[in-house]
């Protein structure tokens, strides 16, 4: 299998199967808090896999301990926002902050933005920033041991890097995520399963990490067209109305059920052949 890794320093990408990647947020020793380094090579990591014909599926898990304690505290409140601090004008340092802001949401959109389904494996906890990352992605399943945290309240600030606007949509209890983001309380897998926020809980991370890698192969061997095209209509479909849905999917069809891939997977199926084999893309 010939693959192209890209490497980072608080990220490490791995190829389990072919068409496969893990990236796992590796900074164990700070429970892999994000700082803002860590935050851009979010960015390029799945800009970088979006754009690789190597790769069809994501897996996301975190390192060591826990998924994600959330914004690296440390980082922001002693680096980024002091640096802010420093400029008098309120209109420049606005900017500033407003740059700042953007450069964190651009990383946590990365996931939905990427044309590969994203799957999320969490265990232990996943707070704050964690919380924006995974309601990003396309499929999120977790340990028993693990919770959720709508922390940002805590610390003294509305979360304005995704989980506000995605957090709803998610769950489909806009009661329930009012009620998470005002309270910031553990949300446990039990409850995350039954609201729809995971749709699988399993017993250990060794279990998890084999069971989402499974699944990624088993999406990652499905025409690359039709899983691409399926998850720009997924999300483009979310924020639209069904009409504007179904004239996005015509539109996109309209070009991609002229792909060879329609009739190699249909002739597959036919035949019963579950090795159906699609060029890259
Ligand atoms: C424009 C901004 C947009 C973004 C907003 C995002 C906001 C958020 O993410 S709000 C949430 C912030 N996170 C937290 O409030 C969690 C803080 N951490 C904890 O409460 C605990 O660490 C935790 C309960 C997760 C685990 O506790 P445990 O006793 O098991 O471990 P610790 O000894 O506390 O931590 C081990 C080392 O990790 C460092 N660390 C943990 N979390 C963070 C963090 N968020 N930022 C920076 N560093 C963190 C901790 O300091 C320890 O390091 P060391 O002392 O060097 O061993």
């Amino acid at each position: 299998m010939s693959t192209n890794i890209p490497s980072f320093n608080h990220l490490k990408v791995s190829v389990p199967k072919e068409f496969v990647y893990h990236v796992e947020l590796n900074r164990s020793d700070k429970l892999n808090a994000i700082n803002k380094a860590m935050f851009m090579e979010i960015t390029s990591c799945f800009d970088a896999l979006g754009q690789s014909e190597d790769c069809r599926v994501i897996v996301l898990s975190g390192s060591g301990k826990i998924f994600c304690a959330g914004i690296d505290l440390i980082d922001f409140s002693q680096k980024s926002l002091p640096s802010i601090a420093q400029v008098e004008d309120p209109a420049r340092k606005a900017k500033l902050l407003s740059e700042l802001i953007k450069l964190y949401q651009e990383s946590m959109s990365s996931l939905e933005i990427c044309n590969k389904p994203v799957l999320a494996a969490i265990h232990g906890a996943c707070i704050g920033a964690g919380v924006d990352l995974v309601t990003s992605a396309d499929i999120r399943h977790c340990t028993k041991d693990a919770y959720f945290s709508v922390k940002e309240a805590d610390v003294g600030l509305a979360a304005d890097i995704g989980s506000l606007q995605r957090l709803p949509k998610v769950l489909g209890s806009d009661s329930l995520a009012r009620e998470l983001c005002f309270t910031c309380r553990k949300f446990p897998a039990q409850e995350a399963l039954n609201s729809g926020l995971v749709s699988k809980v399993y017993e250990d991370k060794e279990k998890m990490i084999d069971g989402v890698i499974s699944m990624a192969e088993e999406i990652s061997k499905k025409s690359p067209v039709a899983i691409q095209t399926t998850k720009a209509s997924l999300v483009y479909s979310r924020d639209h109305s069904v009409q504007e849905g179904l004239n996005h999917i015509a539109l996109l069809n309209q070009l991609m059920l002229q792909s060879e891939d329609l009739v190699t997977a249909a002739t597959g199926q036919m035949m019963k052949d579950k090795n159906v084999i699609f060029s890259k893309l």
